[in-house]
């Protein structure tokens, strides 16, 4: 295979630049392949460049040495998190043009953010959080057009944050700077929780859609009043269609699935615990790596690859998507901008076995409007199970006039739990989903 003899060099060269009391577990021997076998490092499918370097919490430590990384030209992520670098922002990283993830966060970089970071097009994560870094928000930021998520919370950030647009941005997360001034317009549909540890203020919202009481007493017959009284109308004759709707689907669907339940008794009684009321399930499809029962690790179902281990989901960039009866959903952002949803389960009284034998049936299941459980963690204080994200909202905001939106699939928990009405409720929404899917 052929080797990527420049960018060996210049890893080299780098690695020989930071010193760092973890540097040797770096295992990059002059003898061994570099796509094969060297830490953190991964080549393009050709092996003709290395296309992503990985090396956190190794303490590695010092300024980044100029003209290293700058001559790996096709790399695509660089993540040095976690360890002690230090120094003003590497500029050699200016000159990656093919840069998508950025992850510099958890070092002890300072200085001002350069504008020319506007220049890195790809960008679509940008991690420089928990550093000290100064100065104000470069404006030329909102040239990253890709950018999905931007976390520079915890650094030493001043002034006002520009109007940055980025309408690709998912995650932001200013917090604990020492930024000032009103929330810009484009940056408003984020959560307080963005620009928390600031002294900013977020302007009231202008849109019609504010409840006009709430700003000042309408006066009789102006124009806003008339809006209002259109608006409500309109929201009356949504709620009432949704209604009407809702119940003939629920209806026809629970007659559907009545039927349905009763001639899968049968069946069910036949194949024992691990029959699969969708059928397709395989009893290989379970491909974990390890054992399950040595140690607090992620086990992964079969599925496209997720390359991923607790240490990234700790470190991904995370929103509460919304808190269910099993615990929270959480929306985690990877250092390879792969999206995940992780559960966060509450009060699990099981023990491990019976945990992993449970998550081994429902990760078994598999239909094309469910929602695969992709992996699951299991340790004495922390039950999570990893998920697909879908990006397409929820059949409540479907339900209540968010027409755009389409719902996402539900979870499998409801399907293991239908002892009582509301938990046949459940399932019925869960099919309501999955045929409007
Ligand atoms: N895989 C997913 N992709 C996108 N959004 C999701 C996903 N899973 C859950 N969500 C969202 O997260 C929120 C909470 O979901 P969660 O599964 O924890 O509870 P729930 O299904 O709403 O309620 P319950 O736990 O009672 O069934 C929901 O609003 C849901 O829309």
């Amino acid at each position: 295979a052929p080797e990527p003899d420049a960018d060996r060099a210049a890893l080299l060269d780098f690695l020989a630049g930071v010193g760092g009391g973890r540097a040797g577990r770096i295992n990059w021997a002059a003898t061994r392949p570099v796509c094969a076998n060297w830490t953190g490092v991964t080549c393009s499918a050709d092996g003709a460049r290395v296309v992503e370097l990985r090396l956190p919490g190794l303490a590695l430590t010092g300024p980044v040495p100029r003209r290293t990384l700058a001559r790996l030209t096709a790399l695509r992520v660089l993540s040095l998190r976690a360890n002690s670098l230090s120094g003003a922002f590497p500029d050699d990283l200016l000159a990656l043009p093919g840069l998508a993830g950025l992850h510099l966060q958890r070092n002890a970089f300072s200085g001002a953010l350069p504008p020319g970071l506007a220049g890195l097009k790809r960008l679509q994560v940008l991690d420089l959080s928990f550093n000290a870094f100064n100065g104000t928000l470069p404006g030329a930021l909102s040239n990253l057009t890709q950018l999905v998520a931007l976390n520079l919370s915890n650094n030493s950030l001043s002034g006002r944050v520009p109007d940055l647009g980025l309408p690709a941005l998912q995650f932001l997360n200013l917090s604990n700077n020492h930024l000032n001034g009103p929330v810009p317009g484009s940056l408003l549909r984020f959560s307080d929780a963005s620009f928390a540890g600031n002294n900013m203020t977020r302007s009231a919202p202008v849109s019609p859609a504010v409840p006009p009481q709430s700003l000042a007493p309408p006066a009789a017959g102006a124009p806003a009043k008339k809006r209002t009284r259109l608006s409500e109308a309109a929201v009356l004759a949504i709620i009432v269609g949704g209604c009407v709707m809702l119940f003939a689907v629920v209806a026809v669907l629970l007659i559907a699935f009545c039927n349905r339940r009763g001639g899968d008794e049968g069946s069910r009684a036949g194949s024992g615990k691990g029959g699969d009321r969708k059928g397709r399930e395989s009893p290989e499809s379970k491909a974990v790596t390890g054992r399950a029962g040595d140690g607090n690790r992620l086990v992964f179902f079969e599925g496209p690859s997720l390359a991923f281990d607790l240490e990234d989901l700790l470190h991904a960039s995370a929103e509460v998507l919304g808190k269910g009866a099993f615990g929270t959903a959480y929306r985690a952002l990877l250092e390879d901008a792969t999206t995940v949803v992780v559960k966060r389960l509450k009060e699990v009284s099981a023990g491990r076995r019976e945990f992993e034998q449970q998550m081994e049936l429902i990760g078994r299941v598999r239909h094309d409007n469910v929602a695969e459980l992709r992996a699951y963690y299991y340790s004495k204080d922390e039950k999570l199970l990893v998920y697909d994200y879908y990006s397409r909202g929820s059949v409540s905001n479907m339900l209540h006039g968010m027409l755009l939106a389409l719902p996402s699939p539900c979870h499998l928990h409801s399907f293991f739990s239908s002892t009582s009405v509301a938990n046949e409720f459940a399932i019925c929404s869960c099919m309501i989903s999955a045929i409007v899917c």
